[in-house]
């Protein structure tokens, strides 16, 4: 679950027992990070991390051995259809140089014109709204993204 909320804290509990397995919440929306990763794995689920456009990720940093997923907002929360921001791109290279087996999400203006650009910095995981939803075929869109991301993690995988 992506909680593009305020006060993430009190909707933990709600979402382990409504079954989710993940729970990502945005830096910018806790006063204390630490506490906030216990709790969801307290809670039994996997933690991800959002940060928004204007966040440095020298902010996620302090965080991310704690962390399951590094998600790198390409967009402004709020809304689909979103110009994607290739210049969160040197974000997402510096997340793969330095903790090569995380995992790194990008959000928001993905598709196939933009999606060699997110894989080559390093993101393996891919949520991509309307490139998918306005296509006339939307499983050849979900397959391109999913092996262009596929291949790129191998290439790194072969160049380590
Ligand atoms: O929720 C979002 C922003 O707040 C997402 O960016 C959105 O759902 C993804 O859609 P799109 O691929 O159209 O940018």
């Amino acid at each position: 679950m992506h909680m593009m909320v305020a006060k993430p804290e009190q909707w933990v509990k709600p979402m382990a027992v409504a079954g989710a397995n993940q729970y990502t919440f945005h830096l910018e929306a806790t006063d204390n990070p630490g506490a906030l990763i216990k709790d969801v794995r307290e809670n039994g689920m996997k933690v991800g991390l959002a940060i928004k456009p204007g966040t440095t990720v020298e902010y996620l940093a302090p965080w991310a051995n704690q962390i399951d997923m590094a998600l790198v907002m390409t967009v402004e929360p709020g809304f689909g259809g979103q110009k994607f921001m290739e210049d969160m791109m040197p974000k997402v290279q510096w997340l793969r140089t330095q903790f090569p087996s995380l995992d790194i999400e990008v959000d928001g203006g993905v598709g196939p014109d933009t999606i060699h650009k997110c894989a080559e910095a390093g993101a393996n995981m891919i949520v991509s709204g309307s490139a998918i939803m306005k296509s006339t075929d939307p499983r050849s869109v979900i397959n391109l993204l999913r092996n262009v991301c596929s291949e790129a993690a191998q290439k790194r995988s072969l160049d380590r």
